[in-house]
């Protein structure tokens, strides 16, 4: 029997200080909040500097090192990214509009550990693009016309499998996002084993997007936990 790795878990689009003190008493690893105004879940760079603040008294408070705080940032020019970034304090940039090699480049020389996302569309080998760049993390996310992120809408476990497969042997840490929530995410990391999770509307009061439903994000937090204590069968 072989001990499974430990899965990095974010939660984002938090909108709360209430709600970022129970994501890190969860046990979360990172917490985000969106900086862009293309989503309903949007925050003002104040706004978001307090819940940052809240984040890491809450990780001290609970003798934690390494929480991350990140900035989802979607279609935004490289100086207002840099603007909202520094005047919320968060640690971590995520991408989520397609920006190019050079933003994330730029982003990286000022000190902010890079999240790139990229939405999987086709299964197979060759389908997963190339990054040229190694930013800190890949996210894989699931998108619709109007929205890039926090849709809510599942990947194709076999599309995401492939992906992870061929991001992972490119040395990339690979975090999956899209449409998780607490009954199923178990099983999704069993199938495609990403580095990391990433959850926002399931685990949210249904209807209210931004608003957390803390004891979703317990159930959610717990069931990952309880997929790492298993033990993998050894292969034949
Ligand atoms: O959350 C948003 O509203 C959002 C809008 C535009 C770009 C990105 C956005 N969120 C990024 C995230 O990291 C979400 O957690 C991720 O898309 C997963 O969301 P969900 O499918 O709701 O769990």
């Amino acid at each position: 029997m072989s001990r499974r790795p430990r899965v990095w878990v974010k939660v984002c689009g938090l909108t709360r200080p209430s709600d970022v003190e129970a994501a890190l008493r969860a046990g979360v690893d990172a917490v985000g909040v969106v900086l862009t105004r293309r989503s309903p879940r949007c925050v003002t760079p104040e706004q978001a500097a307090v819940l940052v603040e809240v984040a890491r008294r809450a990780a001290a408070e609970a003798g934690r090192v390494g929480v991350v705080t990140v900035g989802v940032f979607s279609g935004e020019d490289d100086v207002t990214i840099l603007d909202r970034a520094r005047r919320s304090g968060v640690d971590a940039v995520q991408l989520h509009g397609g920006e190019s090699d050079e933003t994330q480049a730029r982003l990286s020389a000022e000190g902010y550990a890079v999240i790139r996302t990229l939405w999987p569309s086709a299964p197979g080998p060759g389908a997963a693009p190339d990054v040229p760049v190694p930013p800190w993390a890949v996210l894989l996310d699931s998108r619709t016309p109007s929205q890039a992120g926090g849709t809510g809408r599942r990947l194709d476990p076999a599309v995401a499998a492939s992906w992870v497969g061929r991001l992972r042997e490119a040395g990339l840490r690979v975090i999956l996002a899209g449409g998780l929530s607490a009954d199923h995410v178990a099983g999704i990391v069993d199938r495609v084993r990403p580095w990391g999770v990433d959850v926002s509307s399931g685990v949210e009061v249904p209807g209210r997007p931004g608003v957390k439903d803390p004891e979703a994000v317990r159930a959610f937090v717990r069931a990952v936990r309880a997929w790492e204590d298993e033990a993998d069968a050894p292969s034949a």
